[in-house]
């Protein structure tokens, strides 16, 4: 996790974006009568085993500045394996396919970043405008730039925020769907703490019955009438000081929220420690399979099953295949893992073919890929000064691949009649292998390790 990212100049400077942005007074909310009254519109989508016959839009908040993480980078723009968290969020969003657009509510300051973002890292159906100086004003602001006239009225408003990367889609379509029943509907969690309330004093005044209480979290959802009228006529204090959406439909709108309890993944990143667990996630979920490609070579075969076996035992799926051709092109598209074995090849012209492929791919927008050249050599008595592998080759080779944020790194094997030596040395691969995946470190690229 680095936060210690580019400016916000900086990146827009290397990619000379600049954005029009939509005009609103981020410190004024919504009028009464600003929202539109058009019909909302009808659109059938179907979902694999479910349907969502009416049109659905998102507001992601992402107006804050991240204070309690003590950081100078709003923990929405602070980067994991490149790529800012607030783009891990969109992309749970932009996937699904019954949503027909995302407004993200960004601070002014940050609207030229936001649409850089958006760029870079190819989201669609995404838009940005700008916050307010507090939560409800964002999402405010958000909720009317849906009616304004670039695309049809939603039917229901799911929102959510920025800084909650890990959404699934089933809870979405929960949530959606209760919303458009319901008027209003909320993913909650048990409590882990008991609440308790203090007096003037700092004394404790009750403690309130955890069991009856849950935490309320997001994403919620609203439809859009109901969102509109809640904004419309809440007051200044709600603006200022509210937290809670689902309050504002109960109090303005006589809407009770249907409440949708959610899973452990829904928690958000407030403080420095969020970080570093939503990083450590998300480098787990890029680190549980990945795919052997083999050349049709009975040893490179045989030292892949018996790596399949050995990674097994960390926690590792491994897929053996010949080529990336025919059927097994879908690797290209799904894995984000490649071990490519050369059997007493010093040259590196397969995982070249390999880097070729990817790159034709473009996978790597959204992730870094991982390239592993294994290079299984001869009997014992060959030495690696033999016909081993010029370091600097794999070096210039993974350099390039580094622009392009395919991650090439090369493990040197020799091939042995001692069986012991020879599973010490399958143990070791496996190692360095799901290390190399877990890691994903940028400072070993290039570099030719030993098993
Ligand atoms: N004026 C604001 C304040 C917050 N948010 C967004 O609301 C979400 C949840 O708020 P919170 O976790 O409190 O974020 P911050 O206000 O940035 O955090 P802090 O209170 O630590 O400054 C975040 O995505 C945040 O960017 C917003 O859109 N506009
Ligand atoms: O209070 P914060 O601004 O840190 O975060 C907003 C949360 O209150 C909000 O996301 C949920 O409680 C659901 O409303």
């Amino acid at each position: 996790m680095t936060c210690r990212d580019p400016s916000p100049t900086q990146l827009m400077e290397d990619n000379h974006i600049n954005m029009q942005s939509h005009s609103c007074d981020p410190d004024r909310p919504a009028h009464p009568g600003i929202f539109p009254t058009r019909e909302a519109g009808k659109s059938n989508h179907q979902l694999a085993g479910s349907s969502v016959d009416f049109l659905v839009s998102v507001v992601l908040p992402a107006g804050g500045t991240g204070e309690r993480t003590g950081l100078q980078t709003p923990k929405q723009f602070c980067s994991f394996l490149g790529r800012p968290l607030i783009s891990y969020t969109i992309q749970a969003f932009e996937r699904v396919s019954w949503i027909q657009s995302i407004v993200v509510v960004v601070a002014k300051e940050n609207m030229d970043l936001m649409t850089d973002i958006v760029q870079r890292f190819q989201h669609k159906k995404v838009r940005a405008v700008p916050g307010g100086s507090t939560r409800h004003r964002s999402i405010c602001n958000g909720v009317r730039a849906l009616g304004d006239g670039e695309e049809e009225r939603p039917k229901v408003v799911i929102i959510h925020d920025a800084v909650r990367p890990f959404v699934d889609e089933d809870l979405l379509y929960k949530i959606a769907m209760a919303a458009e029943e319901q008027g209003a509907a909320g993913a909650i969690r048990p409590l882990v703490s008991t609440v308790i309330a203090t007096t003037s004093e700092g004394y404790l005044d009750h403690s309130l019955e955890r069991a009856k209480y849950r935490a309320s979290e997001m994403p919620q959802g609203f439809t859009y009438d109901v969102i509109c009228q809640a904004y419309q006529k809440c007051s200044e204090s709600d603006f200022e000081f509210g937290t809670e959406c689902l309050h504002l439909a109960l109090q303005y709108c006589g809407t009770n929220a249907k409440l949708i309890q959610g899973p452990p993944t829904l928690w958000k990143v407030t403080y420095k420690r969020d970080l570093a667990a939503a990083e450590s996630i998300i480098k787990e979920t890029l680190s549980r399979s990945a795919c052997v490609i083999t050349g049709g070579s009975e040893q490179a075969v045989t030292l892949a099953d018996a790596l399949q076996k050995a990674v097994g035992a960390l926690d590792m799926k491994l897929d053996v295949i010949p080529d990336l051709m025919g059927e097994n092109a879908g690797y290209l598209l799904k894995e984000w893992n490649f071990i490519q074995v050369s059997v007493n090849r010093s040259c590196l012209s397969e995982v070249e073919a390999v880097l070729t492929d990817l790159q034709a791919a473009n996978r790597a927008v959204l992730h870094p890929l991982v390239v592993i050249w294994v290079h299984l050599s001869g009997s014992d008595e060959l030495s690696v000064s033999g016909r081993g592998v010029e370091p600097a080759t794999i070096m210039d080779l993974a350099s390039a691949a580094k622009f392009r944020n395919i991650l090439l790194y090369g493990i040197q094997l020799r091939q042995t009649k001692d069986a012991e030596r020879w599973e010490r040395s399958v143990l070791r691969l496996a190692e360095i292998t799901s290390a190399l995946i877990r890691e994903r470190s940028p400072a070993l690229v290039g570099q030719l390790l030993q098993a």
